[in-house]
């Protein structure tokens, strides 16, 4: 092991601060989109102008003044709406940062929880709401002001047109709205499905061996086809609805036009208003229902983007750690289990039931029960990965569960039955990933004996770990073992460590916990064969798998 070897700093922490707060870009594009109503309304002004004043006039040179006008306005408005389409695009990417680290954070946790169609659905959820925020969603919602200037102008106009073009906009309005109400669900809904089956599919992947040596990739196709072909199928029955919706929302714009010509063809004869009123309108009332139409047109986006946005809600809401307790300073030094009942999830019985021991400093337990009695499941209640359905456990005083994870996680080693390897190099792994001294991260890698075995590898300490490294299984189980001695953290759960080592390693393994427990750590073991362990360990917990335990104290 070179000394030189250095570990890299934690690749990415959540950022201490929030980034800059969106409240004032978005009040940036507010004002700017009241500046684009307002070029908006020179067309409709200046058509009355050329019509009602220049037809008079007979004065051709004030038309070319009209018409560099208009020509200057849009301009204005042209490059106004540019200015807050890049503002916009801005903004939505600060927001999908913000939600990604959220999410990220929210996803693992209800992963833990088991619920992996909603966690693996998270990140898809923030793409998908980004989407919405970078299209032109936000720019519609911004342009419904020009609702209120349009209606406004048209009131002054005549009544008649205001009444027109507010029925028009109703319409639209209403056929949006039962555009979402009829579709929304449908689509969420086949997105999951999706998202399941999508998962399932890649799962069955990682057991490729297992799927084409045995001949099971018919079988496999055969579960997913019928899924995706399901979920596509109400996909596609509610993009028919929304098409249909979208026809429905383009004759309405047909009677729309036909109506205010209609009203303007009457109010002209009977002189109520001008020939250029009558166009001024025509142009206007489309300004009050062309934001409506072009929601009700992006209805597919904004929709999606809207259950995206409450499933992810909802998922930060789940994935919300518990509140943090200070430690208890009458807590007994080590671990100490108090009153501790747990369940599988849907079990009518609990697994382990009233629980209470105390492990001190230096003790070893082996937890024993047959296949299914709770042991893992007890362990990841010790870890405080699992809420238990009542009762505690206290490390030094610091409840597992409710302690923030930055504080109780380098208190604890754990090796499950799966290593669990990190995209990353040995060291990092090993390391835990802090960036903090070489030299302890080597000295747990020999203390468990796998110095040696890393050592071998085509690039020590700097091969790489992760699940593509192509580490054996052994080799990554003594990596995982090395992470769960770093640092002597005060207790070091083993889920079966003898599993899958040789006979080297499993001495080696054995000196290493006699080491740690003189130095004060706590360990439980699991095993299937307790006896092994009965020259070591001080006392034995056997679980029975319907509530019942006994504890057996060896020394
Ligand atoms: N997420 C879950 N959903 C439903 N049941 C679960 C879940 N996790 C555990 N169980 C059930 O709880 C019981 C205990 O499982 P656990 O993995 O804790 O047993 P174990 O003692 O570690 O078994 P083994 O020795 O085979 O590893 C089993 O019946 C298992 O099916």
């Amino acid at each position: 092991m070179s000394a030189t070897l250095r570990l890299p700093a934690p690749a990415s922490r959540l950022p201490r601060r929030a980034p800059a707060s969106v409240a004032p870009v978005l009040a940036v594009c507010i004002l700017l989109s009241v500046a684009i109503q307002a070029t908006m309304l020179t067309t409709p002004l200046l058509t009355m102008h050329a019509f009602d004043g220049v037809m008079e006039s007979h004065n051709l040179d004030s038309l070319w003044v009209l018409a560099l006008a208009f020509l200057i306005a849009l301009l204005l408005g042209g490059t106004l709406r540019h200015l807050r389409a890049a503002l916009l695009a801005g903004l939505a990417e600060r927001v999908g940062r913000r939600l990604q680290l959220g999410a990220l954070a929210a996803t693992v946790r209800v992963a833990l929880d088991g619920d992996r169609v909603a966690a693996g659905r998270a990140l898809q959820d923030v793409a998908e709401l980004r989407r919405m925020l970078g299209g032109s969603v936000p720019a519609d919602v911004l342009d419904l002001l020009s609702i209120p200037v349009a209606l406004g102008f048209l009131w002054l106009l005549h009544p008649l047109f205001f009444a027109v073009a507010l029925i028009a906009a109703l319409l639209q309005a209403a056929l949006g709205v039962l555009a979402d109400r009829t579709t929304r669900d449908v689509v969420s809904t086949a997105t999951t499905d999706e998202a399941r089956t999508r998962r399932d599919l890649v799962g069955r992947l990682t057991q490729r061996d297992m799927v084409l040596g045995l001949g099971l990739l018919p079988a496999v196709l055969g579960r997913f086809a019928p899924a995706q072909a399901q979920a596509m199928r109400t996909r596609g029955a509610a993009e028919r609805q929304a098409q249909a919706l979208a026809g429905l929302l383009e004759f309405a714009t047909f009677l729309q036009q036909i109506a205010i010509v209609c009203a303007g063809v009457w109010l002209l004869l009977r002189h109520e208003i001008s020939p250029g009123s009558m166009l001024a309108a025509a142009t206007m009332v489309n300004f009050a229902t062309r934001p409506v139409v072009h929601l009700v047109g992006h209805w597919r986006d904004w929709s999606l983007g809207i259950a995206a946005a409450r499933r992810l809600v909802d998922i930060a809401h789940r994935g919300r750690p518990p509140a943090a307790v200070p430690p208890d300073p009458a807590a007994p030094p080590g671990l100490a289990v108090q009153d501790l009942t747990i369940r599988a999830p849907g079990a009518p019985r609990p697994l382990v039931e009233d629980l209470s021991f105390i492990l001190p400093p230096g003790g070893i337990l082996v937890l024993a029960g047959r296949n299914g009695a709770g042991k893992t499941t007890l362990i990841r209640a010790l870890l405080g990965l699992a809420e238990p359905e009542a009762g505690r456990v206290l490390l030094d005083g610091h409840d597992t569960l409710r302690s923030p994870r930055a504080e109780i996680g380098p208190r604890l080693g754990y090796l499950p039955q799966e290593p669990q390897l990190l995209e990353g190099s040995v060291i990092e792994n090993v390391g835990r990933f802090a960036g903090g001294d070489t030299e302890v991260a080597v000295a747990a890698a020999r203390r468990v004996g796998a110095h040696a075995a890393i050592g071998r590898l085509p690039r020590g300490y700097e091969n790489g770990a992760g699940p593509d490294a192509g580490l054996s299984g052994g080799q990554s189980r003594l990596v995982a073992l090395a992470r769960a001695f770093h640092g002597a953290p005060r207790l070091i759960v083993l889920d079966e460590p003898e599993a899958g080592l040789d006979g080297a390693a499993r001495a080696a393994l054995r000196e290493g916990v006699a080491q740690v427990r003189a130095e004060g750590s706590a360990l439980l073991l699991v095993s299937h064969d307790p006896r092994a362990w009965s020259g070591t360990a001080d006392r034995v917990l056997r679980l029975h798998g319907d509530g019942a335990w006994e504890l057996e104290v060896l020394r």
